[in-house]
């Protein structure tokens, strides 16, 4: 039984890596609440109005993805609960939340994450990290095409990004709830180039085979 969650700035790959790497492990896919969920949109036209409600919303939509992960067979998850809190305090730190509501919500989610201690896994077997630049990730925004997160639509969404980024660099150094491997996300184009995908799935595949887990 392997699981593995994906991380990574918004557009990185993580639900195109995801997929290919479910498919490739013969795994099932878990992906994050995007296109049902009905605070995203919200909370792209207010941020302050909505931010503590859509961490609260992810909070629970991950908790029960995870809660399902963790016991069945070799599944992939397209992003780790750890980055959420990194969402939550960017958005603080930028004046969307106040100290109160992050206190409130690191103390539900800490206290929700120790009711893992009692499934047969309670962290992923490896985090798959992918790394991209402001260019990569902006392009990969505007490919996908989701209205609310193009820069035409709010134009101060070139900062939000830009900070995000900075703060997933000591993010995934700080990270040690499991091995963990950084793929570029820069070099590889694992959607239209047959060959990167193969390296990719490679370098992940060496990682689960040298950590014992395939
Ligand atoms: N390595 C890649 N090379 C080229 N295009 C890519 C690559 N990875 C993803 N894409 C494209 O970039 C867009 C965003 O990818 P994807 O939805 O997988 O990102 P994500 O990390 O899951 O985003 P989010 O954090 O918003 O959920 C898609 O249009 C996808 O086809
Ligand atoms: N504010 C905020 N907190 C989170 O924990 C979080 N997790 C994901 N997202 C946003 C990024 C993409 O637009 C979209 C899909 O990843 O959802 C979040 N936004």
């Amino acid at each position: 039984m392997t699981v593995i969650a994906l991380s990574g700035p918004i557009g990185a790959g993580k639900s195109t890596l995801t997929k290919i790497l479910a498919a490739d492990l013969g795994s099932q896919a878990f992906y994050e609440s995007v296109e049902d969920n009905p605070v995203l949109p919200l909370f792209y036209a207010d941020p302050a109005k909505y931010a503590f409600l859509l961490q609260i919303y992810f909070l629970n939509t991950r908790f029960r993805n995870i809660k399902d992960a963790l016991v069945a067979d070799n599944n992939v998850l397209d992003r780790s609960i750890y980055e959420d809190e990194l969402f939550f305090q960017m958005n603080a730190d930028m004046g969307r939340a106040n100290q109160t509501e992050v206190d409130i919500y690191r103390d539900l989610l800490h206290n929700m994450m120790e009711e893992l201690k009692t499934l047969p896994k309670k962290a992923p077997d490896l985090l798959v990290h992918i790394d991209v630049s402001y260019d990569t990730m902006l392009k990969r925004i505007t490919k996908r095409g989701r209205s609310f997160e193009q820069l035409s639509y709010d134009p101060t969404l070139e900062t939000y990004y830009k900070t995000l980024l900075e703060y997933y660099g000591p993010w995934y150094e700080n990270y040690n709830y499991s091995p963990k491997i950084r793929i570029d996300g820069d070099k590889y184009d694992f959607v239209e180039s047959k060959e990167d995908q193969t390296a990719v799935i490679t370098q992940i595949e060496d990682k689960l085979h040298e950590l014992g887990q395939l």
